[in-house]
């Protein structure tokens, strides 16, 4: 008996550590030297209690749980090394918000993160439900966590609806839309199914990944709306959604 219990807790523990070294693994090689430190001062200020595991990995930015003081946190790491910043050129250097910038890879990197805080909050303004933005700090965004006991709302693309179900999230979604395009003076620029979670509770949408959102002065900004909305359709029409992109982008846009 004792022998089994002795197996079983070593085999936990072994499994426990390989858990473990796959987490320190993503961990690893996104936080560096520098983003290690921006930690350091988070959790010294008492804005990060203690980090969790990666929510979502990807090219330029890395989404990881976090214990705040009060609640649930998201937080976003910008890689500094990402070699995908020259696509957030095409964002950033026609917004008239940040033309003043340095052309320096760092400085584009923290004002981007500055840039996805600010239209979190524009968005928030204007009635969009986006996750609550807290702060920056340089490459990392603090936001609310969206989703419960550590695990995150499912994305809309891994989201099993009802067409009636689908129909309703889309109404909201291009209700949305409109919200950021008429209040915030906003285009999300990267809507899809995968920008979007789904509140499992009352099945309505979250918009997320604003980073590369732009304001209606970017001189692409109906581009970007354009294929904002044909993103959506082309998603929602396996839900029998028949809605022409024409009529849509300009339901979007009229007085
Ligand atoms: N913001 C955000 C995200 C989730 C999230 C969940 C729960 N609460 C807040 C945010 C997210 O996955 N964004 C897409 C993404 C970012 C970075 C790499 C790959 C994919």
């Amino acid at each position: 008996e004792k022998k089994i219990r002795r197996i079983d807790s070593a085999k936990d523990k072994s499994r426990a550590r390989e858990k473990d070294s796959e987490r320190l693994k993503v961990e690893e090689n996104v936080f560096d030297v520098p983003t290690l430190k921006i930690l350091y001062t988070l959790s010294n200020k008492g804005v990060i209690k203690a980090m969790g595991g990666a929510i979502s990995t990807g090219k330029e930015a890395n989404v990881f749980y976090a214990e705040g003081p009060d609640k649930e946190l998201a937080v976003k790491i910008y890689r500094i090394a990402s070699s995908t910043f020259k696509a957030m050129d095409a964002y950033i250097m026609k917004d008239p918000r940040f033309t003043n910038i340095r052309k320096n890879k760092r400085d584009i990197i923290f004002a981007w993160t500055r840039k996805e805080l600010q239209n979190l909050k524009r968005a928030k303004n204007a009635g969009v439900r986006v996750p609550e933005p807290i702060l920056t700090e340089k490459n990392i965004l603090i936001m609310e966590f969206m989703g419960e006991n550590e695990a995150p709302y499912p994305l809309l693309k891994n989201t099993h609806l009802e067409n009636e179900e689908a129909k309703n999230i889309f109404d909201i979604i291009v209700e949305y839309m409109r919200l950021l395009y008429k209040k915030a003076n906003l285009v999300h620029a990267d809507l899809s199914e995968y920008n979007i979670l789904i509140d499992p509770n009352n099945l309505t949408p979250i918009f997320i990944d604003m980073g590369q959102s732009v304001t209606l002065e970017h001189p692409n900004a109906r581009e970007f709306l354009y294929r904002d909305v044909q993103n959506i359709l082309r998603f929602f029409s396996r839900y029998g959604i028949k809605d022409k992109p024409e009529e849509l982008f300009k339901k979007i846009q009229a007085e």
